[in-house]
């Protein structure tokens, strides 16, 4: 990390007054010495509310902090509210870099060759630029016919700027963890650390293109409902680890709201769909994207009345198991039923907090945090709010939450947002309630069972050559276990008997003893 960053990074903080969030009385003594050394990098937005300090400083320090903080806000479970409100107003309006630049990290990944006999019309100028990458236009010739499509390309020296500047979160995650009134429980070095993890994934454009091209996959499966999100197609042969080249798309942005409006698009809609589109991946697919910031999400209003989705950028995907889903949905039912007993009943009983919980004050933690959520109309209640308050008394109760479930909480309050921002009035649980009840309905029944035996039969197929040996070993071993068992309770008998006579003998000797004791006195 150069030492230059470094003192950027302080100078920053400091001319926010963001040390100013530490209370002086739990600083040390060599704390305020170096603070009291720079002495001319002094507080200059004494005027502003501390919560827009952190969101001007950080915009100021690049693309990197700015994604941080857009992940940050996120995490209501952590935050004050003010924090978490400001942090999500981050944008990041990246300079774009040289074209020509572009263009030779283009040839290297692919090769001039390649490249010559199969793009022509590259724009040098860009069709954007964000944090991590930048994005060119071309003509792609492939099998006799042409293809419009966009070139994303890995800005120059990504890694090492993410891994500099990750390092100095780490530094000031420490900072916060000690001398942070409250700063343990914001868990500062967990959460940069899933942020490192999150964000050293997105620098791999190969694993991009493979979530792109499943999610692409799970949506073109004929169904009725895969029409109302379409995901470019990945050309993988000119992927690489750095370049990536997909079909290039026409969408309004989502924030673009007056656009859609102008266009006479149903907004009711399209804010529906949405949420659809979620719960289809989560409990169809198992597989979700999970970076549903604006900037990744694009409306086809080519027919307003049917209005379409489109996502790109599925450089962060979630996946989930059987159990994660099963806990969702029993979970999310219990709750809008407002059954809080049921909620805790199902944590106890599936071995989510530990066994020995008293029931009794989980369902009244419970009640406490979410019945104020549901003195609202249900149209006003938050998916994403009812998880952050389930999480976060599970956590109390030595519930370890699992990081595809923080993921899925952080997407849900991202399409929580968009839907509401569409379409104020949208009644999420409406929407929802249907794919959860199918979801239990569908691992219960009748049905689900001859599912599961057929799912199983080639499994049992190549099992039943073993299965005579199989029992006959299984009989063998019970018939040597009881012989086992039959010896250690003769054994034991024995030991009994010799016991009994030890202590009859002790007690007879004492006596003996004591009768002596008596007589000879
Ligand atoms: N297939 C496409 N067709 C048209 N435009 C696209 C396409 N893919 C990306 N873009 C444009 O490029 C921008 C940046 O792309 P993308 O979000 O993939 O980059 P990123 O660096 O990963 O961004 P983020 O900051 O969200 O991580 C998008 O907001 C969009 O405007």
């Amino acid at each position: 990390m150069s030492s230059f960053r470094l003192y950027r990074i302080i100078k920053t903080f400091l001319q926010f007054g963001l040390d100013e969030l530490i209370p002086s009385h739990m600083l040390p003594w060599y704390a305020k010495l170096i603070r009291f050394t720079l002495f001319w990098l002094r507080n200059k937005h004494q005027d502003k509310p501390s919560a827009l300090r952190l969101r001007l400083a950080i915009e100021s320090l690049g693309p990197v902090f700015v994604k941080f903080g857009q992940m940050l806000s996120t995490r209501r479970d952590l935050l004050p509210e003010d924090f978490a409100n400001e942090l999500a107003l981050l944008q990041d309006q990246v300079p774009a870099f040289d074209g020509e630049l572009a263009k030779a990290i283009i040839l290297k990944a692919i090769g001039e060759e390649t490249f010559n006999q199969h793009f022509s019309d590259f724009d040098i100028q860009p069709l954007a630029s964000a944090s991590i990458a930048q994005v060119h236009t071309a003509t792609l010739l492939q099998d006799g016919q042409s293809f419009e499509v966009v070139l994303k390309v890995l800005r120059p020296n990504i890694t090492e700027t993410i891994l500099a500047d990750v390092k100095v979160m780490s530094l000031f995650a420490g900072v916060v963890a000690k001398f942070l009134p409250d700063g343990k429980r914001l868990r500062p070095k967990e959460v940069v650390n899933e942020y490192r993890k999150t964000i050293i994934d997105e620098l791999d454009l190969n694993r991009e293109a493979a979530n792109a091209t499943l999610l692409k996959h799970n949506f073109s499966q004929g169904n009725a409902s895969d029409s109302v999100l379409y995901v470019p197609k990945v050309y993988s042969d000119f992927s690489h680890e750095n370049v990536m080249v997909m079909e290039r798309i026409y969408g309004i942005g989502v924030g673009e709201i007056a656009t859609l409006q102008g266009l006479g698009v149903d907004m009711k809609l399209l804010a529906e769909r949405g949420v659809e589109v979620f719960f289809t991946q989560v409990f169809r697919d198992s597989f979700f994207h999970a970076d549903m910031h604006p900037g990744n999400v694009f409306v086809d209003a080519t027919h307003p009345a049917d209005p379409t989705w489109i996502a790109i950028d599925c450089g962060i995907c979630g996946t989930l198991n059987r159990e994660d889903k099963r806990y969702l949905a029993e979970n999310f039912v219990a709750f809008f039923n407002r059954d809080y007993r049921k909620v805790a009943e199902l944590h106890v009983d599936s071995g989510w907090v530990p066994s020995e919980t008293s029931v009794d004050e989980f369902e009244f933690a419970i009640r406490t945090v979410c019945e104020p959520i549901f003195n609202k109309p249900l149209s006003e209640i938050s998916f994403g709010q009812v998880l952050v308050s389930l999480f976060n008394t599970a956590r109390r109760f030595n519930m370890e939450v699992q990081p595809q479930l923080v993921l899925l909480q952080k997407t849900l309050l991202y399409i929580e947002g968009l839907g509401r921002q569409l379409y104020p009035q949208l009644d999420l649980w409406q929407t929802a309630k249907p794919f959860l009840e199918n979801w239990v309905k569908q691992q219960m029944g009748v049905k689900a069972v001859f599912k599961k035996i057929k799912e199983n039969l080639p499994f049992w197929n190549e099992k039943l050559p073993e299965m005579p040996d199989l029992l006959y070993d299984y009989l063998k071993t019970t018939q040597v276990t009881r012989q086992k068992q039959m010896h250690l309770f003769t054994e034991l008998k024995a030991q009994q008997h010799k016991n009994h006579k030890i202590i009859i003998g002790t007690l007879l000797f004492s006596t003996l003893c004591i009768c002596a004791a008596i007589i000879f006195h």
